[in-house]
């Protein structure tokens, strides 16, 4: 096997190591049947931790094709034609659940994940993040190097859909999408657009801008890869005209494409878009006049949204994509996810590394758990009784949540028949296992203990597409 070859012959310019093995190998699709038999858990529409025991699952071309009681899986192998070799049984204190959905990430700032947490979100912008993704939109060699491990540990973490910021350039995007393609991830990918109030060596002009966003949008759509989305990325008002905002709203729209960006994220960045664009009645105003805000549009943040903005992102279709280890990090503030899941918008959960200083989603469900316990201390007092955010329902944003704000909940985020299989089989007695488990312990226990001490010891295979990556 030749790793390397069918990136090769598709002509794409990255080379990979050589005990780098190319995953496309696969295809994008599964080629062979697969049958899972043991402990399914999931989130549906209504409930946000769904236990199914003894269940077995048939899965064919990717798609699940059935999900039933175990005691019918000679039956189900006759009538649907698929062979015993294919079984997979989970064992007695294992089970599976969806893949993570990472609904907000910078792959180019996993280089300097874990540091640079001393600065609020402006001056971090500044002296971390622009430096940094300057170093990666020009170096290629360093890009691939921290692309590659980027997409790796965010596959082992779990996350087996990201939605990616690159850099500005389409070049340098090109890049990690060949990575991603080869890791077999599924992902959005956006090229970065900054066309003012930037640094002179990471900006660009309006025209180049523009210009580029097209060059990444074929790029990518002449992959004809069905995991991958090339996703509209303004970077935020703040490193964006108006007239940029509207072209690419266009370009958007044009493509039936996703487009991501942040809101509201910091009180002084609020107060900047206020001092940038004097004529919006408010942050959200700014990205509506610009025609940015449609029903495919992730908004990472939104922590300072007024119940008049949230109306109308809710009125637009668009979402909003939590990242709380960011939000504590960068200082930027406390999210009210229950006030957004109330007004009924879309809400998804994000690691935004490096603004959060983890890849895993099993960070941001706890973060998420503790910014919903920090927030009932301060509103306890004035509004009597809460309704809670528990970790069920933390579990459900990572999962089915995020695939809803990316509109790709009809795919993936549970276990619906239909659906293509994206999951991750989880061993609580994995050697080295972070956690016990004991005699007394309940099923639900298990999981919790794996969602709040786990890691990516636990996760001990990752399907994406019924294709295992990791
Ligand atoms: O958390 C964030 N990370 C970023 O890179 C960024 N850019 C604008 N606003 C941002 N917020
Ligand atoms: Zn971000």
């Amino acid at each position: 096997m030749n790793p390397s070859k069918p990136c090769a012959e598709k002509k794409i310019h990255y080379q990979h190591p050589k005990d780098f093995e190319c995953r496309r190998m696969n295809g994008p699709r599964a080629k062979t049947d697969l049958i899972v038999q043991g402990c399914f858990v999931h989130s549906t529409p209504n409930e946000s931790l769904v236990v199914n025991e003894d269940m077995v699952m048939g899965v064919r071309g990717g798609r699940i094709l059935f999900m039933e009681p175990k005691d019918k899986l000679d039956a189900l192998l006759c009538s649907f034609e698929m062979d015993k070799e294919n079984l997979m049984t989970l064992e007695k204190n294992q089970f599976i659940i969806p893949g993570f959905v990472d609904s907000h990430a910078h792959a180019p700032q996993y280089t300097f994940m874990g540091t640079g947490g001393d600065l609020p979100l402006i001056p971090w912008l500044q002296t971390y993040t622009y430096p940094t993704e300057t170093l990666l939109n020009t170096d290629d060699s360093f890009a691939r190097d921290v692309y590659e491990k980027c997409v790796n540990r965010t596959l082992r973490n779990g996350s087996t859909t990201v939605s990616y910021y690159a850099t500005i350039s389409a070049d340098a995007t090109r890049i990690l999408t060949d990575v991603i393609e080869c890791q077999g991830q599924r992902a959005f990918i956006g090229k970065v657009n900054m066309d003012t109030n930037s640094p002179d060596d990471y900006v660009e002009t309006l025209e180049e801008s523009v210009k580029e966003t097209h060059r990444f949008v074929e790029d990518i759509l002449a992959r004809k890869n069905p995991l991958l989305t090339p996703c509209i990325t303004p970077r935020f008002a703040g490193s964006c005209t108006h007239e940029l905002m509207e072209d690419l709203g266009k370009i958007a729209r044009g493509h039936s494409l996703p487009i991501q960006t942040h809101i509201s994220e910091n009180r002084d960045e609020v107060k900047m878009i206020a001092d940038m664009f004097p004529q919006a009645k408010n942050y959200t105003d700014v990205y509506d006049r610009a025609g940015v805000l449609g029903d495919k549009t992730i908004l990472a943040h939104g922590v300072y949204l007024s119940d008049e903005e949230l109306q109308v992102i809710g009125e637009r279709g668009s979402g909003i994509s939590h990242c709380p280890n960011s939000n504590f990090t960068l200082k930027s503030g406390i999210l009210d996810v229950r006030k957004v899941m109330n007004a009924g918008i879309k809400l998804g959960l994000g690691t935004d590394f490096a603004g959060g200083h983890s890849p895993s989603m099993l960070d941001a469900i706890r973060r998420g758990v503790t910014a919903a316990n920090t927030l009932t201390f301060s509103q306890r007092s004035d509004q009597g009784q809460l309704e809670l955010v528990t970790y069920k329902d933390l579990f459900r944003l990572a999962t089915l949540g995020s695939a809803e704000l990316m509109g790709i909940s009809d795919q993936i985020g549970n276990f619906e028949v239909g659906k293509q299989l994206d999951a991750l089989v989880i061993d609580p007695e994995v050697d080295q296992s972070p956690f016990d488990v004991f005699s007394t312990d309940s099923r639900e226990d298990i999981i919790q203990k794996f969602l709040f001490v786990g890691d990516d010891r636990n996760i001990v295979k990752v399907f994406v597409n019924a294709n295992q990556v990791v």
